[in-house]
């Protein structure tokens, strides 16, 4: 295809408002591709190179001024192109404000004429300018700008306007003409008689809108239905929605919940009959194999069958315990001096999803079989029987009905220095590239509350010494000034229960907790302890509703622990008023 017919169509997609218009446009342009099917498909989305490619072009936009300025003329610099950019807003139409053509230089086709009717040559095809694009990219070393800016120049000096507008546009990255994939997926639907699911399906395993369209005209669905994930080639990440521990057991009586962990999103690769055949991308698709240098010797030591893993890198201190995220940065995307950085910061990965596993993909597999799978597979062959935390870089996936167990997996999460937990349905497929609820981060807390503790159970068994299931109280009436300032005590009967705080505290904490509290014993009975107003806890919740069950009125739901507040007296916790006031928001 000339690549004037594609500036043409891309011309009429760029004046069409309607959604639906575009996508027919776009399938009456896939429909006469022809060969170069794969690089139309690109182009109409802005792209010079599949998704799962980060190859970049690496020019800046001076040097693309740079390359418009030479091709328009001896009295055009790149800084009269920025003038002008600054004017018109918009680098398309800025290219095409310019009549290219016959400007000889270093890069200058010899194939075109100069002569085309309005500057152009009117022979440039859509394949000469993907290859030019492409061996731009490749240009690296002493004077690669140089040459890259040359590759442009001759192209653009082949260009008409239009085309140079829509060269200029994929070159910057700012094609916008409204196609994005959704629109590609329908019109490839749409042009070869396929269906949309089936087109959907090929892309989430190919990550290639061009090979994908290519199949369906040349192969239908029969093809489509063949294509496989790669070892290699990334997948989109599966991505979260916030959610809460109720809305997770509602809808799915059951949860997966595993940790949340405080890195950044790994996606392995590794082939262990070829060598050298280990990848590691970002949750953006882009490499960072040379980054992680550990993640690569990992997955050598454990991975005895090809495999493709989703997971976290995380930054560790000496003792193996996480350090914050802003520590994992420091490695992440690094491409200089990694040997260095690495003694400053080591990272290790932890994989909490598998995607293919020796031959077969498993991103319809049930999330439950897919951590079964990735078990075995980092186990490996020699893994005897044993619980998964002695299973190296396997996250712990536990399911639960229970909120008191996600309560402790939560704390216990926390207390790691991670960030909380993720909820996740146990039975959902993996979606790449979906925020969908099936995968749901719990919502760190909107406030906390400053509640007194007005009562509390002495324990069973192994906590029979430690109190726990503490009552929770806000404060109600008496608030005047008179009072905070003479600084009287708050009185028990000014202050309302609102809920029961008992999960989320390890033992070391309640005996902690039980030493500053049993001071202010009150009366006991049985189990039951009332305790005279003194401590303050803080504490997250998910929700306040309205309940009879506490003399406030209100329950808070899912109460957790989140600390002491020894710097206030009983007199300083929160009120009925601002309680109410919260749940009215
Ligand atoms: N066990 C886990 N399962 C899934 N994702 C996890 C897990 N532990 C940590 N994560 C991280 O949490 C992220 C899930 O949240 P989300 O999909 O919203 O990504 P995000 O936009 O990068 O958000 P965030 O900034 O909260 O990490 C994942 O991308 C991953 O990096």
């Amino acid at each position: 295809m000339e690549f004037a017919t594609f500036a043409d169509r891309a011309g009429t997609i760029d004046a069409e408002p309607a959604d639906l218009e575009i996508v027919a446009h776009v399938r009456e342009l896939l429909a006469e591709a022809g060969d170069e099917i794969e690089i139309v498909a690109r182009f109409a989305q802005g792209r010079v190179f599949p998704a799962w490619d980060s190859t970049t072009l690496d020019v800046g936009p001076s040097a693309c001024y740079e390359a418009i300025a030479r091709a328009a003329g001896t009295n055009v610099g790149a800084a009269d192109v920025e003038d002008r950019l600054a004017d018109v807003g918009e680098i398309g139409d800025v290219a095409a404000s310019y009549e290219f053509g016959g400007q000889q230089g270093l890069g200058a086709f010899t194939g075109g004429d100069g002569a085309g009717d309005d500057g152009g040559s009117g022979d440039l095809t859509v394949r000469e300018v993907a290859d030019t694009l492409a061996e731009l990219a490749a240009a690296e070393g002493p004077g690669s700008q140089d040459r890259k800016v040359d590759l442009l120049f001759g192209l653009f000096n082949r260009c008409s306007s239009e085309e140079a507008r829509y060269l200029a546009r994929i070159v910057l990255s700012e094609m916008r003409i409204g196609v994005g994939e959704g629109t590609v997926r329908d019109a490839i639907a749409e042009a070869f008689d396929v269906p949309t699911d089936r087109v959907e399906r090929a892309l989430q395993v190919s990550n290639d809108y061009g090979r994908v369209a290519r199949i369906a005209r040349d192969e239908g669905v029969a093809g489509l239905d063949a294509m496989d994930l790669e070892v290699g080639r990334p997948v989109q990440a599966m991505l979260a929605q916030a959610g809460t521990v109720t809305e997770a057991l509602e809808e799915w009586e059951t949860a997966a919940v595993e940790w949340k962990y405080d890195g950044a999103r790994i996606q392995l690769h590794h082939d262990p009959r070829t060598e050298g055949e280990t990848r590691v991308f970002s949750r953006n698709m882009e490499a960072v194999t040379e980054a992680l240098p550990e993640v690569v010797e990992f997955a050598a030591a454990q991975l005895e069958v090809p495999a493709i893993l989703d997971g976290e890198v995380v930054a560790i201190d000496e003792d193996g315990s996480p350090l914050p995220f802003q520590e994992v940065l420091k490695r992440f995307r690094r491409k200089h001096d990694v040997a260095k950085a690495r003694e400053d910061v080591s990272v290790r990965p932890v994989f909490f999803d598998c995607l293919h596993a020796d031959g077969t993909d498993l991103l319809e597999a049930p999330l439950t079989a897919r951590h079964d799978r990735l078990r075995s597979v980092l186990a490996g062959s020699d893994a005897g029987p044993g619980d998964d935390e002695d299973i190296d870089g396997l996250s712990l996936l536990r399911r639960t009905d229970d909120p008191d167990e996600i309560e402790s997996i939560d704390a216990d999460a926390l207390e790691a220095g991670h960030e909380g937990i993720m909820l996740k349905n146990p039975d959902s497929a993996y979606s790449p590239g979906r925020r969908g609820k099936h995968w749901r981060k719990r919502k760190p807390d909107v406030e906390t509350l400053d509640c007194v503790v007005t009562g509390a159970e002495w324990g069973e068994g192994r906590r029979a010494t430690f109190l726990g299931t503490f009552e929770l109280s806000v404060r109600d009436g008496d608030d005047s000034e008179e009072r905070r300032s003479s600084g009287s005590a708050v009185e028990p009967q000014n202050l309302e229960t609102v809920g029961k705080v008992a999960t989320g505290i390890t033992d070391e904490k309640l005996a902690e907790l039980t030493a500053l509290l049993e001071p202010h014993i009150a009366a006991e009975e049985g189990q039951d302890v009332e305790l005279e107003p003194a401590v303050v806890f803080e504490v997250g919740y998910e929700e306040i509703q309205s309940s009879p069950t506490y003399s406030s009125g209100y329950a808070l739901r899912f109460p957790r622990f989140t600390g002491v507040r020894s710097d206030k007296d009983p007199g300083d916790a929160d009120s009925l008023e601002r309680l109410e006031r919260l749940q009215q928001r």
